[in-house]
């Protein structure tokens, strides 16, 4: 038995363990209910013992913290926690506090939703956005304005009469789930690992250095409270019509509620109407109306006294493991689904549930005909969080995760660190193949809408198509003696195919299927080497020094051009007449004001998109370079420009320019 001051150090250990990954790495190695559950226990262990306490305990302080990427600001109101709960019991004891608190004077609550986000704090002066903010520490947060910058929804500047010249918004920075769900399939798609959910995502997305990358991910606001130095409304209620008259982003689905009883309904209609909303939600918040009704209230070290979040638990089910399929990705990554008796939870019948990899089924040990524990917690598709041992009958087997692939049995491998195991048979799994037709034929690549995965599957298994480029062999006699297939639509498809031919370069790179090659990375190698030859001649180094193009991507890139395989592919491109290499844009000379002078450019800025910047300072006769160095005459300064490049910068003696001044400098 630990004695308490051992469990209390203990709990204070693994629960600051736990606040690092969440807030830090964006990682929940354990779920919030079982944090907060801990966080309770420490809590009444403290109270019991209060000399064992320590200065560093998480119930006194706020989880998070400040990193070293981001300039810090010092919050004007400090941006703090939540005290929650789990039980309408302790609502209801909330409730006494409240009342007692305030002498029993009449009181309203309004009540919201809890937003599973990332609390922001925006900064308006003279109706400007000035500043955007993480909470951090609560009393300091990350300057991320450049990010907040790109959410659509939220406005850069607010007019109208009676607008404090000073004052701040607060909100819950999300990726929506549609944002999510993109993303995670782009991830899959070239062989990324996937984010674990959407509140983890939006953490790590809004802790991005490019802002370019955070603007495409979609990010969006709720914003929930209004703070000024100025007494300007007298509830909360009012602020919030407020805000919505202004333009921000308010989630309509706030209620006022006289008594207890009535946020008790709020609280149960929630639970099920909620998994209808763009985002996740993992509660609601309780929160005093009248702003003179808070003051009297005050606040604890950590929370408002005046505000109460209710938490719903991750809903759970148990059911049969009746057993285990394996999927073979495009990028002929293996991933066991555990097929389920089919059981209700949270709306829908569950069917089936990730089980991500081989340790997962190790970790929870895993057997078929176990009852398990299923829950959809933040995540899209349930998964299993345990197993009921107490149901386990003695003779099932242990799981073996098979060692050939299920769809081509070739031999599985599992690269050295990573938990996945890949069938290497690239060129010839079908699902790998179909796959990566699949892959070619998107949108975002060469968008051949008039061919769709079942006619892949026809092509396929016809033996007429085996690798993106037969396509472009592809002749109408050939298709016409298919079943299902009429004239209109042979003639459909040949024409989307012979469409395909006038896609840019950039599109085709990322239809080619490069590993870790996702639209963004073709992009920026499109603009950097012009055309494939130039990628293909690349080395590691070279590629390295691409902006942003990190030593993993670069090696998938090297690794794929030294296949003579993947160079026949190339070559079979090349004569269907495939665009490889990027349209000159005809550079039209504006003057030779920047001659001679060399730029690198860093952030976003206002005017322009990167490249059009960069085109700008050429048809002025000035040069853009990719790493600062001393001969570097200009460094061009954006919004969220990385601390680390306007320090070498600086320290070299290189001119740092605004925006303002570049546009001085070409007038
Ligand atoms: N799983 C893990 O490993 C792990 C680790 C650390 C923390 N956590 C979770 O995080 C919680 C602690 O985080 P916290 O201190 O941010 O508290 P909290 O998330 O419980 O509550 C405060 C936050 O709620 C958010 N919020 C959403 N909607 C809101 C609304 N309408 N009005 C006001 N605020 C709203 C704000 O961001 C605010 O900062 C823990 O209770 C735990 O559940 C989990
Ligand atoms: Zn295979």
């Amino acid at each position: 038995m630990m004695s308490p001051q051992e469990q209390i150090n203990n709990l204070t250990e693994k629960l600051n363990y736990y606040n690092h990954q969440y807030y830090q790495n964006s990682v929940s190695e354990v779920t919030d209910f079982e944090f907060d559950q801990l966080l309770v226990q420490l809590q009444e262990l403290e109270k019991q013992f209060p000399q064992f306490s320590r200065p560093d305990s998480p119930t006194h302080r706020v989880g998070g913290t400040i990193s070293k990427e981001f300039p810090s600001v010092t919050h004007i109101y400090p941006m703090l926690s939540l005290g929650n709960t789990y039980s309408e019991e302790e609502l209801s004891d909330f409730d006494e506090r409240v009342r007692k608190g305030l002498n029993n004077e009449a009181y309203e609550y309004i009540c919201e939703l809890k937003f599973d986000g990332v609390a922001l704090s925006m900064r308006y002066e003279n109706g400007i956005l000035e500043k955007g903010v993480t909470r951090g520490d609560g009393v300091r947060g990350d300057d991320i304005t450049a990010n907040v910058r790109t959410i659509r929804t939220m406005p850069l500047s607010v007019r109208g009469n009676n607008i404090p010249v000073k004052f701040e918004v607060r909100g819950e920075g999300f990726m929506p789930l549609s944002s999510f769900d993109a993303l995670n399939k782009e991830r899959e798609d070239i062989g990324e690992a996937l984010l674990a959910n959407p509140r983890n995502a939006a953490s790590g997305t809004f802790k991005m250095q490019d802002s370019g990358v955070v603007a495409r991910r979609k990010m969006d606001c709720y914003v929930y409270s209004f703070l000024s130095d100025d007494e300007v409304f007298e509830t909360h209620e009012e602020s919030l019509i407020w805000m919505k008259e202004r333009g921000f982003n308010v989630s309509p689905t706030w209620k006022k509620c006289q008594t207890v009883e009535e946020v008790f309904e709020y609280i149960r209609y929630w639970d099920t109407e909620r998994h209808k909303l763009p985002l996740n939600t993992d509660g609601i918040v309780i929160k005093i109306n009248s702003f003179d009704q808070r003051r009297e209230l005050g606040f604890t070290a950590k929370s408002p006294r005046w505000a109460i979040a209710y938490k719903y638990k991750a809903e759970a089910a148990t059911t049969l493991l009746e057993s285990i399929s394996y999927q073979v990705g495009r990028t002929g990554n293996v991933t066991p689904v555990a097929n389920l008796k089919p059981v209700p939870l949270a709306g829908t019948v569950v069917k089936r549930a990730s089980v991500h990899n081989a340790n997962e089924i190790e970790r929870l040990d895993l057997r078929i005909g176990d009852w398990v524990f299923i829950e959809k917690g933040g995540e899209i598709i349930p998964k299993i969080t345990s197993v009921d041992l107490s149901r386990r009958t003695s003779d099932l087997e242990t799981i073996i995760f098979p060692d050939t692939c299920p769809e081509c049995g070739t031999g599985l491998i599992r690269k050295e660190g990573e938990a996945n195991h890949y069938c290497p048979n690239e060129k010839g799994c079908p699902p790998q193949i179909k796959g990566k037709i699949e892959h070619f034929i998107q949108r975002k690549a060469m968008n051949i809408d008039s061919l769709g995965s079942e006619t892949i599957n026809v092509f396929y298994q016809k033996g007429l198509v085996k690798n993106p480029a037969d396509l472009y062999d592809l002749q109408y006699d050939d298709l016409i003696v298919l079943d299902r297939f009429k004239e209109k639509s042979v003639k459909n498809i040949l024409e989307g195919v012979e469409k395909s031919k006038t896609i840019p370069f950039k599109q085709v790179l990322f239809a080619i299927g490069i590993r870790y090659v996702g639209a963004t990375v073709a992009e920026k190698l499109t603009s950097y080497f012009k055309n494939i030859d130039a990628i293909a001649a690349a080395d590691l180094q070279a590629l390295i020094s691409v902006p942003e193009i990190g030593e993993r991507i670069a090696q998938s890139v090297v690794e794929f051009f030294q296949e003579t395989e993947n160079q026949e592919y190339i070559a079979r491109l090349r004569q269907a007449g495939v665009q490889l290499e990027q349209e000159d844009e005809e550079l039209v000379s504006e003057g030779n004001a920047l001659e001679g002078k060399t730029f690198v450019i860093s952030g976003v800025f206002q005017n322009f998109e990167r490249d059009d910047l960069k085109r700008k300072i050429e048809a002025n006769g000035g040069k853009v370079l990719s790493g600062v160095s001393g001969k570097l005459n200009y460094l061009l300064a954006g919004d969220g420009m990385g601390p680390a490049k306007l320090e070498k910068a600086t320290k070299l003696g290189v001119q740092v320019i605004s925006e303002d001044e570049f546009l001085e400098m070409i007038k």
